[in-house]
């Protein structure tokens, strides 16, 4: 089976690749099709973006496509930065940006106070317009300063209480097992494998 993996973001490539190395499933990106219409993401909801996502390329290249959208959300910032994690610090914000504006508006607050989540929903689409939607949620503390170099986005903020260590910090298998995307990318899988 081909799936279409509908993601500009190179680390969420790699962790779903990784995911579904062994399935069978056989995994193409974004590159593979030429004039893709740009997708803007004005969804208020993860589920809304992913649908939009997935749905724009599954009909754009006629085959069944997954698509993920995600975040991090800031219990003591009203759910920021949420389903605009991406442009936090603004249009073309990097990760680096992002990362200093989380650590700025969350200066001082005590460790009580720095819980977060990643959200993850995953909408697997056919071109006919067939929708499945798939979630994943990975608790967490917002850390002081970024530690490890793995991963992407947040991921040096973010420490895993049970393991503790910032998510940057553990191997990919790990973070695959424990994360959002893993627990919402094994879901789609559960439901693929029953087709
Ligand atoms: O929309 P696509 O093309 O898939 O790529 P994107 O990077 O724009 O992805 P989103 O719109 O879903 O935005 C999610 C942002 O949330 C952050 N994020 C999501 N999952 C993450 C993870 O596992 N670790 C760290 N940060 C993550 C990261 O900064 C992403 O840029
Ligand atoms: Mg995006």
């Amino acid at each position: 089976m081909e799936l279409m993996v509908a993601t500009t973001n190179k680390g969420k490539l790699k962790e779903i690749r990784r995911l579904l190395a062994d399935t069978g499933i056989q995994v193409k990106g974004l590159d593979e099709i030429p004039d893709l219409p740009e997708i803007v993401e004005d969804g208020d909801t993860f589920e809304a973006n992913a649908r939009k996502k997935a749905l724009t390329v599954a009909r754009h290249c006629g085959c069944l496509t997954l698509a993920d959208d995600s975040g991090l959300v800031v219990e003591a910032l009203q759910g920021e930065p949420g389903v605009y994690s991406a442009r936090y610090a603004g249009p073309g914000a990097s990760d680096s940006d992002n990362n200093q504006k989380l650590l700025a508006a969350m200066t001082g607050l005590p460790r009580e106070q720095r819980e977060a989540a990643f959200h993850c929903a995953m909408a697997l689409c056919e071109p006919s317009g067939v929708c499945h939607i798939f979630q994943g949620r990975l608790q967490g503390l917002i850390l002081e300063e970024p530690r490890g170099g793995g991963g992407f986005g947040y991921d040096p903020l973010f420490l895993v209480p049970e393991y503790g260590k910032a998510l940057a910090e553990l191997p990919l298998e790990i973070k695959n097992r424990i994360s959002h995307r893993g627990e919402a990318l094994r879901q789609t899988l559960a439901y693929l494998q029953q087709q």
